[in-house]
């Protein structure tokens, strides 16, 4: 028997990283907004509910009301060069190309939307990584989240002939380096604020309430990167209150509490002046930083009797954030690079 001598060219023997995160829409127009929710919200890792209850109530009433007033939020934020979280994900990929050199390829890539996971994913092997870091910007694992990122990449993997080994990279909520970076750059942007702030408000992304009782271990770390990060921040900031709280209910499930938007208003009702409010668990500022805290958020305190309010910055891709990204990604490619 003769064996075919012409094996097609493969590139081979590089190494990949793969940041990712949520996604978003490519305009804010409402029929991109449109788009995006039905790719997000058709997940069953995030919605829950039996595919033939939910498709119903998703194209029958959600999809013909949340576009619009979606879109609207993100005319709002959305910047010259797009998408707030776009944009400073692709920032955080080129910092971080810049400080592991030319030995690995880093690229990156949403969940929904573009660029698609799957795509970025399939493209890295085509440049030769045999090894591939996949880096979920999540510090708190969740299974809408995290595992939804997992089930993106088997779906990749499904159509290669030659997959390449794989790594992730773990939730990083309890990781000394992330508190660090938190307590640090939180600390310097308090400490910039014209006014000294009474509380601040550590404002997580809800869940429905129920993965709690599931086995979802998100609603623990988020607790834990809390109790962490008041503790760091305590020397600098004694008479500091931390407060934790959760966002962005949806629907009609009872979410994770005490609810972000309950709590500023109670806040300055019960007679707080000064609040801060910071969002640890968001790699980059987005929607939910930036027009439901930032804006959405300062009109209730203020409305309801505070003087000041500050929505402090993720740590996107200042050096703080760099500094940890670095850290977390060498780490977990040692004995690879
Ligand atoms: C940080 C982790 C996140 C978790 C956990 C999460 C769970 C979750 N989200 C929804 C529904 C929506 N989230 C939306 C926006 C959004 N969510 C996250 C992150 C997490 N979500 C981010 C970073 C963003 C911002 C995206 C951006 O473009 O800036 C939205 C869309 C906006 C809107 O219409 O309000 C929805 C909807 C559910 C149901 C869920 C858990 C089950
Ligand atoms: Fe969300
Ligand atoms: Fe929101």
């Amino acid at each position: 028997m003769t064996l075919p001598t012409d094996h097609p060219p493969v590139a081979h023997g590089r190494i990949g990283v793969l940041l990712v995160n949520l996604g978003t829409p490519s305009d804010s127009s409402p029929e991109a907004v449109r788009k995006y929710l039905a790719e997000f919200l058709s997940d069953p890792r995030v919605v829950e509910i039996p595919k033939a209850v939910w498709q119903p109530i998703l194209h029958g009433i959600i999809l013909r009301t949340r576009p619009r007033k979606s879109a609207h939020a993100y005319q709002q934020v959305w910047t010259d060069e797009g998408s707030p979280l776009a944009a400073i994900t692709a920032r955080q990929a080129r910092a971080l190309r810049a400080r592991l050199g030319d030995g690995v390829i880093v690229d990156w890539a949403m969940r929904y939307g573009r660029p698609a996971l799957t795509d970025r994913f399939v493209s890295l092997h085509a440049q030769g990584c045999e090894r591939i870091l996949v880096a979920p910007l999540y510090p708190q694992y969740s299974a809408a989240t995290n595992a939804s990122v997992m089930d993106a990449v088997c779906k990749a993997l499904g159509q290669m002939r030659w997959q390449p080994a794989l790594r992730t990279l773990p939730p990083y909520y309890d990781d000394p380096a992330y508190i660090a970076a938190l307590a640090q750059d939180l600390g310097a942007q308090m400490t910039a604020l014209p006014f000294t702030p009474e509380v601040v408000l550590l404002s997580f992304h809800g869940m429905p309430e129920r993965t709690l009782r599931l086995g979802d271990p998100y609603y623990c770390h988020c607790r834990k990167t809390a109790r962490l990060l008041a503790d760091a921040l305590a020397p600098q900031f004694p008479e500091l209150r931390v407060d934790t709280t959760f966002q962005s209910r949806f629907g009609r499930a009872k979410w994770l509490e005490p609810a972000t938007d309950v709590v500023i208003e109670q806040e300055a009702k019960a007679g707080t002046r000064r609040m801060a409010v910071a969002a640890p668990g968001f790699s980059a500022d987005c929607l939910e930083t930036l027009e439901e805290l930032a804006i959405r958020g300062r009109e209730s305190f203020l409305g309801a009797g505070g003087a000041e309010f500050a929505t402090l910055t993720c740590l996107n891709d200042r050096e703080a954030g760099m500094d940890m990204l670095e850290h977390l990604v060498r780490r977990e490619l040692s004995g690879w690079a």
